[in-house]
């Protein structure tokens, strides 16, 4: 596969690199030639203190080592349709691309497409590794569910470990531990979520617990009941409206309203925005405008806010199964520890390099 597409000037896919990538693959398109140049050191490795040869990556992303000015190479994950470009930057605490370049790259007819760009950086404060990541507007949020599921799963192609691993991840909202299951799914601790008005933020008046449950936000002339949660990013979510207490999510125009939640004056930091429909006392349905990214086919974070919502509101317990558009999420708020876990898939789409 050698075709080379012409976008612009500036910015050029190589090695035929696909717009409309298929949903769920059964086993990933590659694009990336094997051609390692280098061996990175791993200090996971076992025998890494006996050994002088530092062990290898997986074969299908040794090509991440090639070194050639001007060419970005990645690996492109998806978390139930969440999808983002993964880029090796271990070697570096600058991300290799900037924001404006992450703009062009996650443009979907004459870029890879993608809701973001998530850089594998080196470890801080005693951590593994650091994710970074931007939003596919070149804006940068504090955290994201789906791609740290992408990210325990792409270091694992990196340092080509198997079967059951936990990392330490350094984020914008703290230390994020993801852990590879038997099955492959990754399970992850989230932390605990943040409901001090102030902290998350947001300027809806708060309630004398400083949180923002239920409360009233008139939204392009409706008055819809909303909860607040950060999990490191703002979430604004809702149930319904005054007038209608129960969504149907379906009906929801998201192109429409999602943009009036994410820059209403509330929210100072923007926020990303979930409609929900209570299906049972474990089970939600729900859909998301996230901020810097618009409609998503999911959002982690989001689930993991939305659960944490139902509970205060008091609709489910707190073990659900959170149904997206791109499938569906298990979600715990574990009352032992006030953190939310969150388990859910995260597969390869494919392997690329592009002229940035
Ligand atoms: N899709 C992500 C969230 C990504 C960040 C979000 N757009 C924001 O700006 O906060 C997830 O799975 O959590």
């Amino acid at each position: 596969m050698a075709a080379s597409i012409s976008l612009t000037q500036s910015f050029r896919l190589r090695d035929a690199l696909v717009a409309a990538h298929p949903f769920r693959l059964a086993s990933p398109f590659r694009f990336g030639r094997s051609f390692p140049l280098f061996q990175n050191p791993s200090s996971r490795s076992p025998s890494a203190s006996m050994s002088v040869q530092a062990p290898k990556k997986s074969p299908d992303v040794e090509f991440l080592d090639r070194r050639e000015s001007g060419i970005l190479h990645f690996v492109k994950y998806h978390g139930l349709g969440n999808d983002f470009i993964m880029v090796d930057n271990r070697n570096s605490s600058e991300p290799k691309v900037t924001p404006e370049q992450a703009v062009k790259l996650c443009e979907r007819n004459i870029g890879v497409g993608a809701d973001g760009v998530i850089f594998v950086l080196p470890g801080v404060n005693d951590t593994d590794y650091t994710m970074r990541i931007f939003n596919s507007d070149g804006s940068e949020p504090e955290m994201c569910g789906n791609g740290i599921r992408c990210f325990a799963r792409f270091i694992t192609e990196l340092e080509n470990l198997h079967g059951m691993q936990s990392f330490r991840i350094h984020t914008g909202a703290g230390l994020i531990v993801p852990e590879i299951q038997s099955d492959g799914k990754v399970k992850v601790d989230m932390g605990q979520p943040i409901l001090h008005a102030p902290d998350i933020p947001t300027m809806i008046p708060a309630d004398k617990n400083g949180s923002v449950i239920k409360a009233e936000l008139v939204v392009d002339g409706i008055s819809w009941n909303v909860t607040c949660v950060s999990m490191g990013n703002p979430h604004c979510v809702t149930f319904g409206t005054k007038k209608c207490e129960a969504l149907q999510v379906d009906d929801i125009k998201l192109e429409d309203i999602g943009p009036k939640f994410e820059h209403h004056e509330m929210f100072p930091s923007r926020t990303n925005t979930e409609f929900v429909q209570v299906i049972s006392c474990s089970h939600l349905k729900m859909r998301v405008w996230e901020r810097g990214a618009g409609a998503t086919l999911a959002c982690g974070t989001g689930a993991c806010a939305v659960v944490v919502a139902a509970v205060l509101e008091g609709h489910t317990e707190r073990h659900c199964v959170v149904e997206l558009p791109g499938g569906p999420l298990e979600i715990e708020w574990r009352e032992e520890d006030n953190h939310v876990y969150m388990t859910g898939p995260a597969e390869v789409v494919f392997y690329g390099s592009v002229a940035l």
